[in-house]
């Protein structure tokens, strides 16, 4: 799995940021307003070495103390004026950009959420997190500051140069002459800043993949002593991430340094020059202050530029990795198309009922092959002909590796095949709206996942909106999972990461109970009593028996206890079906299905 997903690609900052569009949208006129609330909060600054002219050419050269005052009382008011547009500005931006910023997240868990699993296979889990959290977080920023400053730091720097020039046009050309050099180091800065960047986020991805595992994953590490190793590996990435942070540090001190340092050369050389024409009379001493003082305010305008570049480089570089996630495919397609092979002759729901041969559970000439598989390897499933008759209950059995996770996963399209097709009675799964396969299709995986909320509302997730508290006492007395009523709030109790621990056989219990809670018309089951011990998988057996009598079921099994609760087996061997039978019928004709179960010799000997 490629934790890190590096693009190399050239593409415009710009380009990239304005697909954040769409959603700044809803707040452009806020934005708007604060920009140009910022603006003019920028320029009144610039009006301060106008009043200072006025007041040392005025004023102060003719001594008059009550124009130094008006003066005084002037500036005071320019400063409260400035500094009062500068916090509406902030109060203006802070609330819609929030509402931005929770509008990326949640369109970003929808989209998650209708991605197929084959993505889910193919991305590191930190990678999905640190997109969902850090890269949003720069995105906000970037909108909240440097998209509306550097707008404003533009326009207060060409209102400064055409105050300087008007002031005095050749002390104002002195400090335009660094502005070349600077431009240039900031193209070259935007270029190799957004290289690093990319590599910096990405790191932080595998960083929070590394932690997301190691916290999942406790018991295994300190059960095997990993810590320290496990502590290594969190290390070097550590240690990596933070080599590309000071490379970001080092490029953004350069920046700084030419920034800041060429353009004070400049009014250095404009103090002298403007000292000179002062003494030689023509200049005024009042020129020369506003002058100097319009160079000085814009030191600040011109000197974050550095790092408003590398805010927007980073956002641009956040707004990237979000949209990689964005711009895929979810299941139905963006216009609702269910992906995959085209249905072949389906029949649509409400047409004529189909022919008996074609009722029930049906794969027909599958073939798949995992698309993330090495390149020229063979698909796993080469050809899979199995029909599981309406009512009938069908073992899977194959060796280890073989394929048998791999084909229920194809029956509720956790994966579409690569060619051939599975229908439910007579309809081709393709041809359904996944909605409705999924409701008539039920699964419980060999490993339980249980979510962080009550057992009632876990259970129930297999069941139609409204399903009530018969239908879950059922269930969990068909799964023989009782034991929840006696949790300490009942079926209200929480369970899953946040709350109470369950063992494995009772979190499969949980898993069998919401298979089964919904009545589905076909039942999955992968190895669905593998974690119980031998008096409760009789008890669930007895009780999935009454379930199974009324369903369609394929029940992946590796114990000849499991398999005996169908009517028949199939035995997947070579990506194909090599066998269809009884478990006697097989046991006493196919050699290989003979050696698979004789794995429990105590169990097999109880059978014959
Ligand atoms: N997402 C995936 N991408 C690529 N290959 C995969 C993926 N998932 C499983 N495989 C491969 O497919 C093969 C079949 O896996 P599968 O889990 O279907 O076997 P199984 O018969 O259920 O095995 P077991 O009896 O051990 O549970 C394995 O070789 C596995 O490595």
């Amino acid at each position: 799995m490629p934790t890190t997903r590096a693009t190399t690609e050239d593409r415009s900052a710009v380009r990239t940021l304005a697909r954040l569009w769409p959603y700044v949208r809803p707040v452009r006129a806020r934005l708007f307003t604060a920009a140009f609330v910022a603006v003019v909060a920028s320029c009144t600054g610039l009006v301060i070495p106008l009043v200072l002219k006025w007041m040392v050419d005025g004023p102060v050269a003719g001594r008059d103390p009550a124009g130094v005052w008006l003066g005084a009382l002037c500036l005071l008011l320019l400063g409260v004026a400035e500094a009062v547009l500068f916090g509406i500005r902030r109060w203006l931006v802070a609330r819609p950009l929030s509402h931005v910023e929770a509008e990326m997240r949640a369109g970003l868990y929808r989209h998650l959420q209708r991605l197929p699993v084959a993505f889910h296979d193919r991305w590191a889990s930190g990678q999905l997190l640190s997109r969902g959290t850090t890269d949003l977080m720069l995105v906000r920023m970037f909108l909240a500051f440097p998209l509306t400053f550097l707008l404003v730091n533009s326009v207060t720097i060409l209102v400064g140069v055409v105050i300087m020039l008007v002031q005095d046009w050749t002390l104002g050309l002195v400090v335009l002459v660094p502005a070349v050099p600077v431009v240039w180091t900031c193209v070259i800065f935007e270029r190799r800043y957004a290289e690093v960047a990319r590599r910096a986020q990405d790191q932080v991805g595998d960083l929070t993949t590394v932690v997301e595992e190691s916290v999942l994953g406790i018991r295994i590490i300190k059960g095997f002593g990993h810590h320290r190793s496990q502590a290594r590996a969190f290390g070097e990435l550590a240690v990596g991430l933070r080599g590309t942070e000071l490379r970001k540090a080092r490029l953004l001190a350069t920046i700084w340094g030419v920034i800041v340092t060429l353009p004070e050369m400049a009014i250095g050389a404009a103090l002298v020059l403007g000292a000179v024409q002062v003494a030689d009379g023509d200049l005024s001493a009042g020129t020369l202050v506003a002058f100097l003082s319009t160079a000085l305010a814009l030191r600040w305008p011109v000197d974050s530029i550095g790092f408003l570049l590398a805010m927007s480089q980073e956002a641009a570089t956040a707004t990237e990795r979000y949209f990689e996630v964005l711009d895929e495919t979810p299941e139905d397609g963006p216009a609702g198309a269910a992906p995959g092979p085209a249905p072949r002759g389906a029949t649509a729901p409400g047409e004529a009922r189909p022919a008996a041969a074609a009722r029930g559970l049906r794969f027909e000439d599958v073939r798949f092959r995992y698309p993330d598989a090495p390149p020229g390897s063979p698909p796993l499933l080469t050809g899979v002909d199995l029909h599981i008759r309406p009512g009938e209950s069908m073992a899977l059995v194959g060796a280890t590796g073989s394929g048998k996770t791999t084909l229920t996963a194809l029956v509720p399209r956790l994966h579409d095949v690569t060619s051939g097709r599975i229908t439910l009675d007579g309809v081709d799964i393709t041809a359904m709206p996944r909605a409705e396969l999924r409701a008539r299709v039920a699964v419980a995986f060999e490993e339980p996942t249980l979510f962080s909320t009550s057992v009632g509302e876990n259970v129930l997730m297999g069941a139609a909106d409204g399903t009530g508290r018969k239908e879950l006492d059922r269930a969990l007395a068909v799964a023989q999972a009782e034991f929840a009523h006696d949790l300490p709030d009942g079926t209200a109790t929480r369970v899953g990461e946040q709350g109470l621990s369950l063992s494995g056989g009772q979190r499969q219990r949980l898993a069998l109970a919401r298979a089964v809670v919904g009545r589905p018309e076909f039942l999955v089951l992968d190895d669905p009593l593998s974690a119980l011990d031998v008096h409760t998988e009789a008890a669930v057996e007895a009780a999935l028996r009454q379930v199974l009598s009324d369903t369609t079921a394929l029940i992946v099994a590796h114990r000849p206890s499991t398999v005996l609760l169908a009517d028949r087996v199939a035995l997947l061997s070579d990506g194909r079906i090599a066998a269809v039978g009884t478990h006697h019928e097989l046991l006493r004709d196919n050699a290989e299905y003979a050696r698979l179960m004789s794995g429990e010799s105590e169990e097999q000997e109880d059978i014959r």
